[in-house]
């Protein structure tokens, strides 16, 4: 009896997404409208993390929107856990509300400065209609590493680090099935960034969280993913394994994209070999510290 094959977590097929031109050109004349995604598919395990990676404009943004339930495909469909959510014709306010989390890039822009952390952070149990929020608060402040204290703070009094990890504790939460991630390290600096991808990393794993990771830079979609997809204007010009595609680019937009990463891919190393040395110092018997997350995390608190 042959076994079925598990239902994957994300499933998008063959999705298209138009938009009327914003601007008439200079020539004058009918502006064309922008296929903003052409034909995309994609596939997600439970617990997997896939990684999208193309220029400002490659349409990454487009496709999260699309996943997060926040616009609809102008055709094609997508599935969560094999049930479709905002087709074309669809209801897209049954979308996948709740099941999936997103984190932007942007945390000044995503974190209402008016409001104290803990209402930040309960907005997603609220909004489940829950009303115990305290103690689930406190203990997603906990998980990214910040103390209950934070609770009562407002976002302008936190580094860009410490904002990104409140973002993070919004998302998870209210116990989602999957995280989206739109450029959610690309505003950090280098050593903050690989403290937060660390955290990122560990609470996927700890949560067997469904990961979809878009950013510009390869080198960081490698560190947390499995799987890629290349995008150019809407469309795939490669997928496959994270480390393949990192080692043995197959499509000249992609070696294009991977010329302008080795700076920045240099760069993290050695910022992570920095947090090992600073973390085999501080390994005295009376001090806690012992992994990079962990010291990046203090670096971050100095700063
Ligand atoms: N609401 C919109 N109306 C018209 N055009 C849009 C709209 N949203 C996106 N586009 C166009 O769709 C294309 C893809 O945009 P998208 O923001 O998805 O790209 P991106 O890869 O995420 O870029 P970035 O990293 O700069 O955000 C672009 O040509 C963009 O101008």
């Amino acid at each position: 009896m042959s076994v079925p094959e598990p239902v994957p977590a994300i499933e998008v097929r063959d999705v298209w997404r138009r938009f009327p031109q914003r601007r008439t050109s200079l020539r004058g004349g009918r502006p064309a409208p922008v296929d903003a995604l052409a034909g995309v598919s994609l596939t997600v395990p439970r617990g997997g993390r896939f990684g999208i990676v193309g220029e400002s404009g490659s349409g990454k943004s487009t496709l999260l929107r699309i996943l997060a339930g926040l616009d609809r495909p102008t055709s094609g469909t997508v599935l969560f856990d094999g049930s479709p959510t905002g087709s074309p014709t669809g209801d897209a306010a049954r979308g996948p509300v709740g099941r999936v989390q997103m984190v932007f890039q942007d945390p000044m822009g995503s974190l209402d400065p008016r409001m104290r952390i803990d209402a930040v952070v309960a907005e997603p149990l609220l909004a489940q209609g829950r009303r115990d929020v305290a103690e689930p608060v406190a203990a997603a402040l906990a998980a990214v590493g910040l103390d209950a204290d934070a609770g009562r703070r407002y976002p302008h009094q936190f580094s860009g680090g410490q904002r990104q990890r409140i973002s993070l504790a919004r998302a998870i939460v209210g116990d989602p099935a999957v995280l989206l991630a739109d450029e959610a390290v690309s505003a950090l600096d280098v050593t903050v960034r690989a403290s937060v991808l660390a955290l990122l990393d560990r609470l996927v794993t700890e949560r067997g969280l469904t990961l979809v990771f878009v950013s510009h830079d390869l080198s960081v979609v490698r560190r947390v993913c499995q799987e890629v997809m290349v995008l150019r204007s809407g469309e795939v010009v490669e997928h496959g394994p994270t480390d393949r595609v990192w080692a043995d680019p197959q499509h000249p937009y992609t070696r294009e994209l991977l010329a302008a990463v080795p700076t920045l891919a240099r760069s993290l190393e050695l910022a992570r070999d920095r947090a090992d040395r600073q973390a085999r110092a501080g390994s005295r018997a009376d001090t806690r510290v012992d992994t990079r997350a962990d010291i990046d995390h203090q670096q971050e608190e100095r700063e």
